[in-house]
């Protein structure tokens, strides 16, 4: 169908054409099956595309590539003579859609099945494996636990339902819509969520570090980063891991975290080229035709570069899409982008008008996460001049991000019409009332083996705040003291319910979004407050103006997230647990009838 000068242009062309048809062609195969456009009642539709390589024209015709190829059939089944399709077709419409490359593409035909109500593409399987295309890697969450009971006899013996949701209802796993476009995986959605999970992350990007440790052996041979390392260590507490291995873990923490940093470093150079790049041809342009300076530029770079033409072309290709990342989304989409960005650009599959309204959407969403949880990001921007000073202060909550192009606001505004005085106090963990519960913690739950006081009732290992100890893999992400920031963000509702919460990041079902936190007290009415009862007390937790992220979560009946009790190191925690939430969704939780005012006062039993 095509013919191309050269092998390796081949090649990438291939790549590029393949990944726009398992992108693209479900899509409209089920726009036109919708529409009711073409009926397929009966019969099937077999595409296929190829390359060919060589003058077809002249005749002169050296090798075809198959790219594509696709099957459409009345029925789910595989048509006779097709591969067996895989046990799970959904998992690869899960993963980035890539071409093999040409030389590796097997004969094996690709095949989209349709039946009057399902429609499934299955594509081959990439064939890049790098980090990316695995899945992640996670430590078992707890799932969705059977809670107790939610209804409790009050005082004057009626009863009052909980905040926490009915536990008895085991939550069904949240289907994905075929038919909503937001849901799709994409390579854009794969890009976006890669930035977010790394500025949630633990990552460090400080170019100051980068300098110290520049050095990495001595000029006399002697390995200074190793030296440097054990001199950490002996610094630090005698249960630190000493010895060899305790020296490797300290260097390869601080190499990886090095060539993070260096690696965002070298994006912001690259993309900064590009626009260097342009403006040179602009100057060029005032006495030669724009494709001739376009070329005297390029020829100009190559001595720099020592490259050859068609290196410097290719590598340029590269490098404009990480100069689109950041004119769209920001500094920080490109200094923040996961493992995925070479691929996203070097494809430019989800290159499109669409992906970059998208970016453009997110950029103040990107930079108030950026700027209050990397504090010194923007420094990196110095290495091309840039001098940015950090926009966002403070607690990543402190800041509400709205829709797309809207600046944020500062959290108290947005409780100006009620309260003027507003302010947010973000508690890291609860509080107790000293004066309800004096130095008792009604939250203490009856040990019941003496030998191991803190096993967890839920996985039965044990439980400790030292890494080293803890085996209990329940909400990792909330007990364990080097998971990084849940990767959340208030958000200004578009529907009247004031500010509300935005996953950024998918949360599978069974991970946990938080522990409502705020203060432990007893006797409030007429507020909204979580109720909590152990065997030796019922307590509430009012946040008010103080808690976390929990304080900002919606009702609703249909609520993707629920409260769970959780005994965490011989005390009961109340959890938020996803029952499947999706990135940018806003995150909601059925609260109950009561939820919305104590009306009668808590008896306490301690
Ligand atoms: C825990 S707060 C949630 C955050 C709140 N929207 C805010 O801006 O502070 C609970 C309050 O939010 C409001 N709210 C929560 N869900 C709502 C819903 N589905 N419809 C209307 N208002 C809601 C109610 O005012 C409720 O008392």
């Amino acid at each position: 169908m095509a013919s191309a000068a050269s092998p390796p242009d081949l090649d990438l062309l291939a790549r590029d054409i393949g990944s726009r048809i398992n992108e693209e062609l479900p899509n409209i195969l089920r726009q036109l099956l919708n529409n009711g456009q073409v009926d397929w009642a009966a019969g099937q539709l077999h595409f296929e595309c190829s390359l060919l390589s060589g003058n077809v024209r002249a005749g002169k015709r050296s090798q075809a590539f198959k790219v594509a190829s696709v099957e459409l059939a009345t029925d789910i089944g595989t048509p006779p003579g097709l591969p067996t399709p895989t046990a799970d077709p959904e998992r690869h419409r899960l993963q980035d859609p890539q071409p093999q490359p040409p030389s590796q593409i097997p004969s094996e035909t690709s095949t989209v099945a349709w039946s009057p109500r399902t429609f499934r593409a299955r594509l081959p399987a990439p064939s890049i494996s790098d980090d990316e295309s695995r899945p992640a890697k996670r430590r078992a969450t707890g799932g969705l636990r059977i809670g107790n009971g939610d209804q409790q006899p009050d005082a004057n013996n009626s009863i009052t339902r909980r905040l926490e949701s009915d536990g008895r209802v085991f939550p069904q796993r949240k289907k994905r819509s075929p038919d909503n476009p937001n849901l799709q995986p994409s390579t854009l959605e794969k890009f976006i969520g890669g930035v977010w999970e790394s500025i949630f992350s633990g990552v460090k990007l400080d170019p100051a570090e980068v300098i110290e440790q520049w050095q990495a052996i001595e000029s006399s041979g002697q390995p200074k980063l190793l030296m440097d390392a054990e001199s950490e260590i002996a610094g630090r507490d005698d249960s630190v891991v000493q010895g060899m291995f305790g020296r490797m873990n300290v260097l390869a923490r601080k190499i990886s975290q090095t060539s993070r940093t260096c690696r965002s470093l070298e994006v912001i150079v690259q993309a900064r080229w590009v626009q260097a790049f342009d403006d040179r041809v602009i100057e060029l342009t005032a006495s030669m035709t724009k494709e001739k300076a376009k070329k005297a530029a390029i020829s100009e770079a190559c001595v720099d570069f020592n490259w050859s033409e068609k290196e410097l072309r290719n590598k340029m290709g590269i490098w404009r899409g990480y100069h689109d990342i950041a004119k769209a989304g920001g500094w920080a989409a490109l200094v923040f982008a996961g493992m995925g960005l070479y691929r996203f650009c070097k494809y430019r599959v989800s290159f499109t008008e669409e992906t970059f309204q998208t970016l453009k959407g997110l950029r103040h969403r990107f930079e108030v996460a950026a700027d209050t949880l990397h504090p010194r990001w923007r420094n990196l921007l110095a290495i091309v001049g840039i001098m940015e000073d950090r926009k966002y202060t403070g607690h990543p909550h402190d800041w509400v991000v709205c829709g797309p192009n809207d600046e944020p606001i500062p959290l108290p505004i947005t409780y100006h019409q009620w309260d003027k005085s507003f302010s947010y106090n973000h508690l890291e963990e609860s509080l107790i009332d000293e004066d309800a519960w004096g130095l008792f913690d009604p939250r203490t739950v009856v040990l019941s083996t003496e030998s191991s006081p803190h096993r967890c009732t839920v996985c039965s290992e044990e439980q400790s705040e030292d890494p080293r100890l803890n085996s209990c893999a329940c909400f990792p992400n909330l007990y364990d003291a080097k998971a990084g920031s849940i990767p959340v963000q208030v958000y200004r509702t578009p529907n009247g319910k004031n500010n509300g919460l935005l996953a950024c990041c998918s949360f599978e079902r069974g991970m946990a979004v938080g522990e409502f936190v705020g203060e432990i007290t007893s006797g409030l009415s007429n507020m909204d407050v979580m109720v909590g009862q152990t065997e030796r007390a019922a307590y509430q937790i009012w946040q008010g103006k103080q808690g976390n992220h929990t304080r900002f979560v919606n009702h609703s009946c249909q609520p993707n997230s629920q409260f769970e009790r959780f005994v965490w190191l011989g005390t009961q925690r109340i959890v938020l647990v996803s029952k499947g939430i999706e990135a940018g969704e806003e995150i909601t939780v059925d609260y109950s009838d009561t939820y919305w005012k104590v009306e009668s006062r808590q008896r306490v039993l301690v």
